[in-house]
């Protein structure tokens, strides 16, 4: 098997001092890190998609409340304490859908509780969020090692939005297939959806499959249904944000569509997650918080109005894809499908047990 050698970006990185973040927003165009000093401009990054992504964000915010924290002039544990958790709200408030946001605050402030000073607790914060994210990254490519077991070579596969490297720690989730399958020269066609309205697709999964030499091509959202019926498209593969206890999975607005399309066409519809985009305290999918963004992001296209001024305008960041519609979940762990109730529920006793 010839393994081959390219560039697989990385989102975010701690420097001690500051966070280095790749700034989302300016790519394609721009390849350019920027460092974070202050929790407030990490909010700001994670509400403005610096940087987006759901383990991505999980990540950046881990990182931003344990830089905050190591500068705080408190002597006392219990000040100390309490200055985290209102910070850790601070920063779960930045974004709702992802749970891997509050996911990963949480292991936080877990990992603070037996901590019998204010110098332990910082250093236990960093160590904490550094493993947050190498632990992510060996998820990711242990997700695209068995996503890539469900694709035969030359398989065109479609994907929206972007579940890629600069959504995780590396690799990504929905994209690590892809990765894997270009170190091990096996070939594969993606088609990307640009991603209506901030063009996650367009901009940042065509860039990143691009540099990795990977077979992309991009469309429009709307051309989903007919790229599927005229490229001859044999599987979708999405990422996700937040997975309820029955299957029920929230995802980039538009998701849901290609999940109906699948089943029109009758090809296999896969979401691929780690198990930290799991929410086991919630039952369905109705119960996931749906984000929605400023008007602007649709009015307005590169710089330029599109739509009348006063038009009323709905902008919901994601959809909901009932368990019925998805063949397979693709964790670490392996694919799960079937009753996802039941899988999910043992997925639980088994992370609750560990
Ligand atoms: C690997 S999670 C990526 C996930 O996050 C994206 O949303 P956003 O760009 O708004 O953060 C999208 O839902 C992706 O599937």
């Amino acid at each position: 098997m010839t393994q081959r050698s390219f560039t697989i970006p990385r989102s975010v990185e701690w420097k001690e001092t500051h966070i280095l973040l790749l700034d989302q927003q300016k790519l394609p165009a721009l390849s350019e890190y920027i460092e974070l000093y202050r929790i407030e401009d990490v909010w700001e990054a994670i509400k403005t998609l610096k940087v987006r992504g759901a383990p991505a964000i999980g990540i950046t915010a881990a990182f931003g409340l344990a830089l905050s924290a190591s500068q705080y002039e408190e002597d006392s544990l219990t000040e100390f304490k309490e200055r985290l958790q209102e910070e850790k709200d601070y920063l779960a408030g930045s974004r709702p859908t992802a749970v891997n946001l509050t996911w990963a605050l949480n292991r936080l402030a877990s990992a603070c509780k037996g901590v019998q000073s204010v110098n332990e607790a910082k250093t236990v914060l960093i160590h904490e969020a550094i493993q947050i994210q190498v632990e992510d990254e060996e998820t990711c490519r242990q997700i695209g090692a068995h996503g890539l077991k469900l694709f035969s070579r030359n398989e065109r596969i479609m994907t929206i939005c972007n579940a890629g490297s600069i959504a995780t720690a590396r690799y990504g989730t929905a994209l690590a297939p892809f990765y894997l399958a270009q170190e091990q020269d096996f070939p594969l066609q993606v088609y990307a959806c640009e991603t209506r309205p901030v063009f996650q697709g367009a901009r940042l999964t065509a860039w990143e499959l691009m540099q990795a030499g990977v077979d992309v091509t991009l469309i429009t959202d709307s051309m989903a249904a007919f790229t599927i019926q005229q490229k001859g498209i044999s599987a979708i593969i999405t990422g996700a944000d937040r997975i309820a206890r029955n299957g029920d999975t929230a995802n980039k607005i538009g998701t849901f569509n290609l999940a109906l399309l699948a089943r029109a066409f009758g090809i296999p519809f896969y979401i691929a997650a780690p198990l930290s985009t799991f929410d086991f305290s919630i039952e369905t999918g109705a119960e996931i918080p749906i984000e929605e963004r400023d008007p602007e992001e649709i009015t307005f296209a590169a710089g330029t109005r599109i739509a009348p001024e006063g038009v009323a305008v709905y902008n919901p960041a994601f959809d909901v894809t009932p368990a019925e519609f998805i063949t397979g979940i693709i964790t670490e762990k392996g694919v799960i499908s079937g009753n996802y109730q039941d899988v999910i529920s043992g997925l639980f006793a088994q992370t609750a047990a560990n």
